[in-house]
């Protein structure tokens, strides 16, 4: 990480699974201050506690109130937005809620960053951003939007502003995984939405790592998503069922639920077109015309791409593959020890 050397650091929604992971990983450079906005004072406090460590500073607030985003921003030179809200199905009852957090919030993060004449601005988005069905998608996909009318208007004269895009992160709180391991703890059935349903795989770190990959890389308004693999439900129930010594788990249909969809897009087949393949990555840069379309053309033909990049068609992990990813995640070596298990054996 090259932020150290860069000044003070803005982490939104730092106390969350993202913004605590992104914290630790700043904490380990030499980095002078980082702040933290967020809503949850408990959580805050507990974070202050565990890390102890004075460079980090706690502002209570809220995206939604630019004054308390404005007080955040004054004197910081770099912005990771992650606050947001990101259940699905709350969103899905409460989608008003998701349009005030996550469209005018980052709208907010970036006019207040604008202000301040900060360098940069990682936000945060997710793969139910592409051709999106649930309010959660849609909200993120407008906040997508938001930051890159942001980057066109203000060109190299104002911050970077620079969208991840990412998928399920294994372990995250209320997430299947957490689910699965503690219905095999307590003897439950697993329950199972459409087994064929399709999910991309990613670690928290590997999360952190696009995120930083775009900080370091993004020119204003580019996109960027990490290649992952995916795997079905019902392969990762079993995997982690087969990790816990279950071979052979009762399995509950619950059918898909409010807002799922079978599969998710990391990227449009509109957006793989213009995509620059960077190996572990894509970016996808910003379509910076204005709206006099004739004064633009393009030389040379890329090929025609006819297919999303999606948890469908990514590389697709089996039963076996699933484990061997599982058994790399702290989470789960903590589960398995609890359990009595090594991950020689539970391999
Ligand atoms: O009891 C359960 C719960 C979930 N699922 C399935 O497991 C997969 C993963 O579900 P879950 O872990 O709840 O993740 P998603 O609903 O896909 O959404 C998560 O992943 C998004 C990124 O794609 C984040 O933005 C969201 O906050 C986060 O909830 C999905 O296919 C679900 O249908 C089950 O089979 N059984």
């Amino acid at each position: 990480m090259t932020t150290s050397a860069q000044g003070p650091v803005l982490v939104t929604g730092g106390t969350g699974s993202f913004g605590s992971t992104m914290v630790r990983r700043l904490l380990a450079t030499d980095i002078e201050e980082i702040r933290i906005l967020s809503r949850d004072e408990a959580k805050q406090d507990k974070m202050r506690r565990e890390l102890a460590d004075g460079r980090v500073k706690f502002h209570v607030g809220d995206v939604r109130d630019s004054r308390s985003v404005e007080d955040a921003v004054n004197g910081v030179r770099h912005i990771f937005h992650a606050a947001a809200l990101k259940q699905v199905p709350s969103c899905e009852f409460f989608p008003q809620q998701a349009v005030l957090t996550n469209v005018n919030g980052s709208d907010n993060v970036i006019r207040a960053a604008e202000r301040a004449g900060v360098e940069s601005v990682v936000c945060l988005s997710t793969d139910k951003a592409v051709y999106p069905i649930n309010a959660m998608g849609i909200s993120k996909a407008m906040m997508e939007k938001v930051a890159q009318a942001h980057a066109r208007h203000r060109g190299d004269d104002g911050p970077i502003v620079s969208i991840t895009r990412y998928g399920n992160v294994m372990y995250s709180r209320g997430s299947v995984i957490p689910v699965f391991v503690e219905q095999l703890r307590t003897g439950k059935p697993l329950t199972v939405t459409d087994p064929t349903m399709t999910r991309f795989l990613m670690s928290l770190d590997e999360s952190v790592d696009l995120v930083e990959y775009a900080f370091t890389e993004a020119k204003p308004g580019d996109l960027f998503v990490r290649k992952a693999p995916a795997s079905t439900v019902k392969d990762l129930a079993l995997a982690v069922a087969a990790l816990f010594g279950v071979e052979d788990p009762e399995i509950r249909i619950l059918g898909t639920r409010h807002g799922e969809k079978l599969y998710e897009s990391l990227l449009s087949r509109e957006e793989l077109q213009k995509a620059d393949d960077h190996g572990d990555y894509f970016r996808v840069p910003l379509d910076a015309r204005s709206l006099e379309y004739e004064l633009f053309f393009e030389e040379g033909e890329r090929e025609l791409v006819d297919h999303d990049y999606t948890s469908h068609n990514t590389e697709r992990l089996d039963v076996a593959g699933v484990k061997e990813l599982l058994l790399t995640l702290p989470p789960i070596q903590r589960e398995l020890a609890a359990a009595g298990r090594s991950p020689e054996g539970a391999a």
